[in-house]
């Protein structure tokens, strides 16, 4: 064998070596990696500082032109709790909740069958019935509706015997509360953009509460969340998210600065809900009174900023039930100003006004999907009309 095939045998083993060693390191990148569906991604620094060095070609011009709001470069905070809780799962949290809502609500149910199966109902008993629903907040229209149902059915039938007296209520109540509405929360990737939920709502209504709550159900369903602190008007607001946020090892984007334009902060969660690949994205909004009508524009301006990057998949006006008539006009006004595609009703657990959500679905049409029935962690529950009604009634 000649030098030069020498040369060319070392060669090729040379070349096997590498190509196989090459093989192994792809193989051990491979395994070790994969999109892990629980454990979010902040942008690497690299990526983040290399957007902050080219202009954005999607960067906005409403969030350059930023209204009376401070300049900011909000950050993604990585969860840094050592211990990650597993929320309860979304599926049978009403039936451990039902009994609070049992608790105050069932006095409606039990003062209707009270009078409905005496017998020989009176005019001044069918008042007594229309009051009590009057004061459940039912509303005036969904009242009269059921009352005349009841009249005819007592007519028709003449029964006072209870257990139909409850199912004649039963069904009709459900029929108002209306089964047939899609209740599901948008919150699935479309395309390649993450969903974008924006939560609104006036102060103190429990916009906050309510994002961190939803983020844990989605968390119990597998989901990548990403949430957005877009309330830079409450200082207390982002770190109170953020906490929310960690506990159940999601990240937070906000702005550390008190008064930041919280639409360059709902921009810059979409973003990154984009950049790592979420499943959803929830923005929590500052309290705004219905009745200004500079704050209500700010919300049309959040919303069409965020949808430079991805499109919102549902905007969900959060009502105080315990709020009555004023929750009502808060409904509308927000309705005009944004699409609400759901209504999510905190409080339910201290207050015998269930009867609001019948109300709020026919002034508004959209449906209530989540309720809240408490101050703990999982006291969020997607909004069941069987469920409900049963608790009613019994
Ligand atoms: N009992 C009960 N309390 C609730 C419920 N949801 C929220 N809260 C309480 O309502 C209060 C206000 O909640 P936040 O989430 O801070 O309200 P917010 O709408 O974000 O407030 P602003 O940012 O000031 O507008 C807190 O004390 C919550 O614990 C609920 O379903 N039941």
């Amino acid at each position: 064998m000649g030098p030069i095939d020498e040369l060319w045998e070392i060669l090729t083993l040379v070349t096997v070596v590498a190509l196989g060693g090459l093989a192994v390191l792809v193989a051990l990148v491979r395994g070790g990696g994969g999109k892990t569906k629980t454990a979010p991604r902040p942008p690497r620094v690299d990526e983040k500082e290399r957007a902050e060095e080219l202009p954005s070609p999607e960067a906005p011009a409403e969030v350059e032109n930023r209204g009376g709001g401070v300049a900011v470069e909000p950050e993604v905070v990585e969860p840094t709790a050592p211990e990650v809780e597993r929320p309860e799962s979304a599926r049978g949290r009403l039936q451990r909740l039902r009994a609070r809502l049992a608790r105050s609500n069932s006095a409606i149910g039990n003062a209707l069958l009270a009078v409905l199966s005496r017998g020989g109902l009176s005019e001044s008993d069918w008042e007594d019935v229309e009051d009590t629903l009057l004061a459940s907040d039912l509303g005036v229209e969904a009242t009269e509706e059921l009352v005349s149902s009841l009249r005819t059915q007592v007519k028709v039938d003449g029964t006072t015997d209870p257990e139909q007296v409850r199912r004649w209520l039963h069904d009709d109540l459900l029929r108002l509360v209306d089964p047939t509405m899609d209740r599901r929360i948008a919150a699935s990737r479309e395309g390649d953009h993450p969903a974008v939920i924006l939560v609104v709502g006036v102060n103190g209504t429990g916009k906050t509460t309510t994002v961190g709550k939803l983020g844990r159900v989605l968390v119990a369903e597998d989901k990548d969340v990403v949430l957005g602190a877009a309330d830079t008007f409450r200082a207390a607001a982002a770190d109170q998210l953020q906490t929310w946020g960690e506990r159940v090892g999601v990240p937070t984007v906000r702005s550390d600065r008190e008064g930041a334009d919280p639409a360059s902060v709902a921009f810059e969660a979409a973003r990154a809900g984009v950049e790592m690949e979420a499943d959803v994205v929830l923005i929590d909004t500052a309290g705004r009174l219905h009745t200004k009508r500079g704050l209500m524009d700010e919300l049309g301006k959040i919303k069409r900023v965020v949808e430079k990057v991805a499109p919102v998949s549902e905007v969900l006006l959060v009502l105080d039930a315990t709020t009555g008539q004023n929750g009502m006009r808060q409904a509308e006004e927000f309705a005009r100003e944004v699409d609400i595609t759901g209504i999510v009703l905190t409080k339910m657990d201290g207050t015998a006004k269930g009867g609001i959500v019948v109300n709020v679905q026919r002034k508004l049409g959209v449906p209530v999907k989540l309720i809240g029935l408490g101050e703990g962690p999982d006291d969020l529950a997607p909004f069941d009309p069987e469920a409900f009604v049963s608790a009613i009634v019994g």
